[in-house]
């Protein structure tokens, strides 16, 4: 069983990952995670805070020598702006008077980001949130609420991928396929394992450069109508064995874990296996992957419409799942909203922003597939160490008639 939990608020001193259930002998680095994260930051559209926050991570447990354990993977992603926040977010009571001192030069004046946040934002968790905690100020909301937390997906994502790709050769890929109105063309070619670099090299991680051009000018042209964006991200995992997931329970097949954790990142609200949406408009005939013998003697499928998944199992084809990700609710141009300290009517709470998180969602979605991945496999597989998964997937697959393998 492989499981996870995340803790942290957005300003708060750190974000907090556990991974537990992670087989021994997997190879990992905390270069390797820092890379990992280095990804989730980039992406056109980002707001200042990229530019000048550092995700500084520590692992803290459950690796040694740069080899996972057995324990549980345990990490830390402490906030460089920290000392900006240790009285607003200070776990102990902080006198009155600390929340109007400047924490950085000591002046007594009152700190914009000290101030309860009353005027909640259409589309975040801000209003809900408020009620739902008793809250009269949105600030302890957006902390949890914030896809800061992401950053520690990502993380413990990481760990789950290099389990993937060393017991059974599973290696992953994302892409942004649209930017608002701007979508990839459908005959573009669909990005491989081997282009990952490309595709961190791209403002908007877009495999098609024309369709990257134009991603980059909607966003420019949308900062200046002081609006935001959103869009739809694809993750693709090659080589990923078939049999993972079941039809035998609805909650354990394959495509309900996957779409319970892309629709767990911030902002998703859709998700599709393969061709999902596209396919409900063809014809069964148009629709469905045939099946066929190749030269090798083995079974093949003359598509992958079904995008890897039948029957709520990986079928042996390319894993291909999409989501979609609305606009960012701080939106600068900002929205009508009620004041809940005066009940007057007023503009939402706004003071930086992204204008488009797409490319970093596409990261996070990302790091979500190979988490339940790792967990489906580590369910079919089972094995304490890697090199006892191995031995089990390997027998598994010898085990299977020679044409179906
Ligand atoms: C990577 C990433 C970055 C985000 N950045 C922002 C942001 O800067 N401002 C904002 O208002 N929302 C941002 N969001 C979206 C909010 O987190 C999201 O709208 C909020 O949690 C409410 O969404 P929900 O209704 O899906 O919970 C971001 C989301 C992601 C995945
Ligand atoms: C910090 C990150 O994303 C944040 C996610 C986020 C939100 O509301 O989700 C709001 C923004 O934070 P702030 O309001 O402080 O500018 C983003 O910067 C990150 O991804 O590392």
């Amino acid at each position: 069983m492989l499981r996870w939990l995340t803790s942290g608020e957005s300003h708060g001193q750190a974000l907090v990952g556990i991974l537990e259930g992670l087989p021994a002998g997997v190879g990992l680095t905390t270069a390797d995670v820092q890379a990992a994260l280095a990804r989730r930051r980039l992406g056109y559209g980002r707001g200042s805070r990229q530019k000048f926050e550092q995700d500084e991570l520590r692992i803290l447990a459950g690796l040694r020598h740069g080899v996972t354990q057995g324990g549980p993977l345990a990490l830390e992603i402490a906030n460089s702006e920290w000392p900006k926040w240790v009285d607003v977010m200070s776990a102990d009571p902080v006198p009155p008077e600390a929340l109007v001192k400047d924490a950085g030069t000591g002046d007594v004046r009152e700190i914009a980001r000290n101030r309860p946040i009353t005027r909640p934002r259409p589309g975040h968790a801000d209003l809900v949130g408020m009620r739902k905690y008793g809250f009269a100020d949105a600030r302890p909301v957006l902390e949890r609420a914030s896809a800061r937390e992401t950053a520690t997906r990502v993380a413990l994502g990481t760990a789950a991928a290099a389990f993937l790709e060393q017991a059974l050769g599973v290696r992953m890929v994302s892409h942004v396929v649209a930017i608002g109105p701007v979508e990839v063309p459908d005959d573009a070619p669909v990005p491989g394992p081997d282009d990952v670099a490309r595709l961190d090299a791209d403002p908007v991680r877009c495999s098609d450069p024309a369709t990257s051009a134009a991603m980059v000018a909607e966003i420019d042209e949308c900062q200046r109508a002081g609006d935001t964006l959103g869009g739809v991200v694809e993750v693709l995992a090659f080589g990923v064995p078939s049999g993972l997931g079941t039809y035998a329970q609805s909650d354990r097949r394959l495509d309900a874990r996957l779409a319970a954790v892309l629709m767990g990142i911030q902002a998703i609200k859709g998700v599709e296996v393969g061709d999902g949406f596209r396919t409900a408009r063809r014809r069964g005939s148009v629709a469905h992957d045939e099946i066929e013998r190749g030269d090798d003697g083995r079974i093949h499928r003359r598509s992958n419409r079904a995008g890897g998944v039948e029957g709520g199992m990986s079928n042996g084809e390319v894993l291909r799942v999409r989501a979609a990700m609305k606009p960012i609710s701080t939106v600068p141009r900002a929205l009508a909203t009620v004041d809940v300290a005066t009940g007057e009517a007023a503009t939402a709470q706004h003071q930086r922003s992204d204008v488009c998180a797409v490319p970093p969602a596409a990261v996070v979605a990302e790091a979500m597939v190979a988490l339940v991945l790792a967990e489906q496999a580590i369910e079919k597989f089972g094995g304490d160490s890697l090199a006892e998964v191995r031995r089990n997937a390997a027998a598994y697959l010898d085990a299977m008639p020679e044409l179906q393998r």
